[in-house]
Parts: C-alpha cells; structure tokens; sequence
C-alpha cells in the first residue's frame, strides 16, 4: 500500500514546483511515484464547471461557496477508485490540493475558522459520506500572502492561460485561507501536518527522509 501525501498552501504559493522537487527526489531513490492536482480541470465535469464560474460564468454559481464545494468535492468523489488504484500500484501518490483546499478556502469565503460549521460540514460530506482515501501526511507550504499573490501574477506573466481567476486576485480571501491553513496544520486535522517553509530553500532531502519515516509508521484509515 502506497503513502498519499498531500501538499496544500495558497494560490501561486508554489505547490506544483514542491511537487515537482519531491518527486525527483523520490525518483531518485527509485521509489514509483505518481501525481495528480486537483481540481482535475482536464478529466472531470465538475472541476471544469468549477473552472468557468471561477472566471464568472454560470450566473451565481462562483458565489455560492456550498455550491463551489460541493463540485471540489464531486470531483475527488470521482476520482477515489483511481487514487486507490494508484496507491495499490506506487510507493507514493502526491497531491497537489486535497479535501483541506475545500475546507480552508470555504471556511475563509464564509469568515470562519477552522474549528467552524463549514470545515465539520466539508468533513461530514467528503471524509465521512463520500468516504475518500485519508492522507499519510498533509503539507503545508507556507509563505506570505504577498509573496504567493506576487508568485501569481509573475506566472500570470510568464505562462499562458495562467491569468488570475477571482479566488486569485481576492487578497483578504487569500490571506484568511492562510490563517485557516496555519490553524488546520496546528491541529493535525484528518492526517498529521508538516509546514514547509516556501520562501527559504527547500531540503528535499530531508523531507522525504519524514515521508519515509510515515511509509514505516502502520498504516490506519
Ligand atoms: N521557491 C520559489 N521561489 C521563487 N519562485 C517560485 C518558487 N516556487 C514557485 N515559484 C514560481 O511561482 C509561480 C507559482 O508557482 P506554482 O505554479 O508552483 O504555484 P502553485 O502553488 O502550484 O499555484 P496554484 O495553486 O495557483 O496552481 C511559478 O511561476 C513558479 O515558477
Ligand atoms: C481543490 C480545491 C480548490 N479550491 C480553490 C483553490 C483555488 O483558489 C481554486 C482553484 O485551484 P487551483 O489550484 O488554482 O487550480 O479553487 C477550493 O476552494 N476547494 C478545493 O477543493
């Protein structure tokens, strides 16, 4: 049985280059690795309607944030036999945006915390109706909220169709959902946390020594 780990922060925060970095290391070590972000834009029905009310479409649809995260959530529901399948078949499964995504950005458009109704109710819906995969270990890639929006905006610039949708450019969204993370990563929330630190360098390393140490630890859930 594969680990599933998880790697969460902000928008432009830096998850996908992260990912990228574990998973050399990974390979490195001749571990079989896989990956996959969510929401699944390119494989799912929900994540691409989740794609255009994000950019406005759909009349009212972006700003209702039950409805929103009910699409996240319909979208992994659809995705749980393939990431079982995964984890039978690698050592690890990396993913870039979990069920804590759902719980942080929601608790933070409503102006909760994480010990609000919307992270129980995000809970109740994917953890214990929908029943998906628990996580070996969350990360947490932590940096300012300025040097995630300004992450943004320079991959705005340098790649295409990269412009900001309206979670993105929503400073005081972005820096609540921080706050949210912080607390969620402080209370271990569904699966133990670590935060990585994204502004200093990252020692790769060392923190696939700690995944590997949670690939020794029993498994449970
Ligand atoms: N440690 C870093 N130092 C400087 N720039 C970085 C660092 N990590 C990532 N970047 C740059 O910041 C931008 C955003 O990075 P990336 O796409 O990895 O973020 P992300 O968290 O996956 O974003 P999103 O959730 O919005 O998809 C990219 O242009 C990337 O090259
Ligand atoms: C998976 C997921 C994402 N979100 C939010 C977080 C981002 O602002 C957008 C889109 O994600 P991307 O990484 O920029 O492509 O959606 C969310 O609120 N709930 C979720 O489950």
């Amino acid at each position: 049985m594969g680990r599933l780990i998880v790697i969460e922060g902000l928008d432009g925060a830096g998850k996908r280059t992260l990912a990228d970095g574990i998973l050399a290391e990974l390979r490195r070590r001749g571990r079989s690795a896989t990956r996959t972000a969510f929401p699944r834009y390119a494989e799912d029905v929900h994540a691409e309607l989740v794609a255009e009310a994000l950019r406005g479409g759909h009349g009212d649809l972006g700003s209702s944030v039950h409805g929103m995260a009910v699409l996240y959530a319909l979208d992994r529901r659809g995705a749980a036999d393939e990431l079982r399948a995964a984890l039978d078949a690698h050592d690890v499964v990396l993913l870039d945006r979990y069920v804590a995504s759902n719980a942080a950005y929601g608790a933070a458009r409503l102006h909760q915390d994480a010990t609000g109704r919307f992270v129980r109710w995000v809970a109740e819906l994917e953890i214990e109706r929908f029943g998906l995969p628990r996580p070996d270990r969350q990360l947490l890639l932590r940096v300012p909220t300025e040097v995630a929006a300004e992450r943004a905006r320079h991959r705005e610039r340098t790649e295409a169709d990269r412009a900001r949708d309206s979670f993105e450019s929503d400073d005081g969204l972005q820096r609540r959902c921080g706050e949210v993370y912080a607390q969620l990563a402080a209370a271990d929330w569904w699966s133990p946390w670590t935060v990585v630190d994204g502004v200093a360098d990252v020692d790769f390393g060392a923190l696939v020594d700690l995944l590997d140490s949670d690939r020794d630890a029993p498994h449970v859930g």
